[in-house]
Formats: C-alpha cells, sequence, structure tokens
C-alpha cells in the first residue's frame, strides 16, 4: 500500500482530497466534526515535515452551480480550530484564483478550496478539469474514505497526473486496514451482524459475507422476508414477497458453506408504526394480522449475546430494530452493548455502512467498538466486495 509514512512533505505543497461533506444547521455550523477530526492525522503529518496543504472537497450536491449555501466557507474556522492551525480558504477550487493561493501557501500553512462539485466536470470525471485540479500541488494525497466509491475527478482521475507522487492519507489507509481485517485477515470466529430494512438492499452484501464469515446474525427489517419464506406468518411486518426465492436461497448458500445463520425467535410486535403503539412479545413466526415485529425480543437478544461474545471478529451493519423510536431501540442498544463486552474481550469491532453509524452515535457506542468507518454508501461498496475506484487510482 502507498502510505503516507513513506513521504516526507519538506517543501512539497501535499494537494489533499478529504471528505469534509459534514452536516451544517440553519446558521451553517458544523453539527458533527466527526469527518474533520478523521483527516486531521494526515494534515499535521505533512505540515509537521515541513510541507503546506491543500485540502480540497465537496459539500452536499449543488449539481454543478454555485450554491452559497453549500459553500465550502462555511466550515474554514471548523477546520482551523480542528487542526489547530488558521486555515486559508480560496472561493475556486480550479483557475487563477486558486493557483496563485496554492504558489503563495508557505511551509506549515494550510488552503481549503471552494466546493469542488460547483463545476459538474468533478462528478463527470472530466479529465481537463482534474489536470487543471492537479497545477495545485506537488503530491496528492487520497484521504477521502466516504467519497472513494465515486469516479469523480478529485477522487480518482486526479491520481493519474501525479505518477510516483501519490498515496493514501491515514484515515483511508486505516478504513482499508478494518475493512482487510472483516473481509481477509480477521480472527475466527468471524460474526457478521446485518440489520437494517430491507433484503433488496443487503442481499450483495450478505452473498459476498458468506464467503468470509462462520456466523450471520440478520436482524431488523429484513428478518420477515426470511421468516415468511419457512413458512412462518410475518402479520403486518415489513416483508418482501419478491425476495423470498432469494431468501430460501441465502439459507440454502449458507448451510453449504457452513456459515451458521442466526434469525430473531421473537420479537417486539405493535400494533402500529408508531412510539405510542401497543407492545407485545411474540414468536417471530406467529405474528398476527394487526400486528408488525419492529424490535429483537428476549429470548433473541440472549440468543445474539452468546454468538457476539464468542466471535473474536465482528463486523456490524444496520440497526436491529426501528432505533429510532425509544420502544424499539432495545435490541439495537443490547447489540451495541454485547459488541462492546466482546470487544473488551480482545475482539476486532467494525461498524459501518449506510446510516449504522447514525444508531451507533445516538446510543453512544462510538469509543467503544474498534472502528467506527466515516463512510456510509462507500462501506456499503466495501462490503459488497467492490473495489473502490478512488482505493485504485492509488494502487495504479
Ligand atoms: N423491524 C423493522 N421494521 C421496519 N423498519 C426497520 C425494522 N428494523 C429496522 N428498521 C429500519 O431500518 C432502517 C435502517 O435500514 P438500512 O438503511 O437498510 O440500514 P443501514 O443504513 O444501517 O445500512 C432504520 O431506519 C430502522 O428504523
Ligand atoms: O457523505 C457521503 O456519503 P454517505 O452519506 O454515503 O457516507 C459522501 O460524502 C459521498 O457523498 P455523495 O453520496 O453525495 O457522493
Amino acid at each position: 500500500m502507498k502510505v503516507l509514512d513513506d513521504h516526507n512533505f519538506e517543501n512539497k505543497k501535499a494537494l489533499i482530497r478529504v471528505d469534509f461533506n459534514v452536516p451544517l444547521n440553519e446558521k451553517f455550523e458544523v453539527t458533527d466534526a466527526n469527518r474533520i477530526e478523521a483527516a486531521k492525522p494526515t494534515i499535521i503529518k505533512v505540515l509537521e515535515d515541513g510541507g503546506s496543504a491543500i485540502l480540497m472537497s465537496h459539500l452536499g450536491r449543488p449539481d454543478g452551480k454555485r450554491n452559497p449555501d453549500l459553500s465550502l466557507k462555511h466550515i474554514c474556522a471548523k477546520v482551523s480550530e480542528v487542526i489547530g492551525v488558521s486555515v486559508k480558504f480560496v472561493e475556486d477550487c480550479i483557475g487563477e484564483k486558486a493557483e496563485r493561493a496554492a504558489q503563495d501557501l508557505k511551509s506549515g500553512e494550510v488552503l481549503l478550496l471552494e466546493n469542488l462539485r460547483y463545476y459538474s466536470e468533478e462528478e463527470k470525471g472530466d479529465e481537463a478539469f482534474a489536470e487543471k485540479l492537479s497545477k495545485l500541488g506537488d503530491v496528492y494525497i487520497n484521504d477521502a474514505f466516504g467519497t472513494a466509491h465515486r469516479a469523480h475527478a478529485s477522487t480518482t482521475i486526479v491520481a493519474k497526473f501525479f505518477p510516483g507522487a501519490k498515496c493514501f492519507g491515514y484515515l483511508l489507509a486505516k478504513e482499508i486496514d478494518a475493512i482487510e481485517k472483516v473481509m481477509q485477515t480477521g480472527e475466527k470466529p468471524v460474526l457478521a451482524i446485518l440489520g437494517g430494512a430491507k433484503v433488496s438492499s443487503k442481499i450483495t452484501i450478505i452473498e459476498n459475507i458468506l464467503d468470509k464469515v462462520d456466523d450471520l446474525i440478520i436482524g431488523g427489517g429484513m428478518t420477515y422476508t426470511f421468516v415468511k419464506a419457512q413458512g412462518g406468518s410475518v402479520g403486518d411486518s415489513i416483508c418482501e414477497d419478491d425476495k423470498m426465492d432469494l431468501a430460501m436461497d441465502i439459507l440454502k448458500q449458507a448451510k453449504e458453506k457452513g456459515v451458521n445463520v442466526h434469525l430473531p425467535v421473537d420479537v417486539i410486535a405493535a400494533d402500529d408504526f408508531s412510539p405510542n403503539a401497543k407492545t407485545k412479545v411474540l414468536d417471530v413466526d406467529n405474528i398476527p394480522n394487526g400486528w408488525q415485529g419492529l424490535d429483537a425480543g428476549p429470548k433473541t437478544l440472549e440468543n445474539f449475546k452468546k454468538v457476539i461474545l464468542g466471535a473474536k471478529t465482528i463486523l456490524w451493519n444496520g440497526p436491529v430494530g426501528v432505533f429510532e423510536m425509544d420502544a424499539f431501540a432495545k435490541g439495537t442498544i443490547a447489540v451495541g452493548n454485547f459488541i462492546d463486552e466482546a470487544t473488551q474481550n480482545g475482539a476486532f469491532s467494525l461498524v459501518g455502512g449506510g446510516d449504522s453509524v447514525a444508531a451507533v452515535k445516538q446510543f453512544g457506542f462510538e469509543e467503544k467498538v474498534s472502528y467506527v468507518s466515516t463512510g456510509g454508501g462507500a462501506m456499503l461498496e466495501s462490503l459488497e466486495g467492490r473495489t473502490l475506484p478512488g482505493i485504485a487510482a492509488i494502487n495504479e
């Protein structure tokens, strides 16, 4: 892997692709600086070597137009605060102004460019645009894991203009390492806990992961497609009837591959999809019409606990219940606590993909698992077994 530590940045201008696509409130203040904090070690390494850092990112989806609400100047103060250096800002990411600002940069200084997606060429992966970006730095560092699944100009195409002078930042290297630990080198038994709403959005992940894991916990809304496919009654629970054959096929494949699949045996059922619904514990395969399963039940959690505490490598993607409502968050909290205990006992635990991180943050599990990914879509595509273009471009 082409890593940062193999480079010395003395008197070098490092063009760094970061993912500063962070949430802002109505006053344009950063409400979660996690992605900025995650990029800090790379920026500091460049500065401590005696180089300067030119940071480029997108923010939101301005679709090729200058949208002042999505200007990166809103986050400049937060970046300065996080990295402890006063960050300069330039109102463009290519052209004369940006080039002059980059040229004027001295060792130890940091420059933040305006939103890359003000240009439609960015998302198109336009080569001429990438070449203009490449004029700003001597070395290219990709540290934007959250955007590594996009073959955009700044994440992928620009790398070809830096032959011999491109590498991964610390964050991207850490994300790759965490994925490898789960998918290739993890200590056995390896366990994947897959929850979330639908089978259809997780199917490629399940199929890919069956070759890597010893145990698979399936929870959340996906449960009911599997249960109904096996002849159970799921009442009004979320269920994809057209995916039942697929569910049976997954169970067959798992058996052939020696993977133990653990499905819920009981659920917290509700008479309405609402925080104030009436609830009761029901067997997962005996839910009458008028009721729907919205969280894992007590016997299920006992089973999950045994499997999780027995695992040495754990991947968690997707909540096991409707965690947004307090009444149906207990299962997801319990799973988080079991993973915490397993991690304290020496297991490696990775959480990521889609909105999983939202659940983890809401319940304060960030500090308790081994690694929380900074990428939603990028992590999902990695778990599907795809090579991310941003990663391939550095390795080429
Ligand atoms: N039993 C259930 N019924 C309906 N929705 C569920 C159920 N369990 C979990 N969910 C919902 O799944 C959503 C997350 O699904 P998904 O986007 O597939 O996961 P992720 O983004 O973590 O990959 C959450 O909003 C949660 O409320
Ligand atoms: O926040 C991001 O994606 P994520 O919400 O899937 O983690 C990335 O910055 C990518 O953004 P995009 O999905 O607009 O390309």
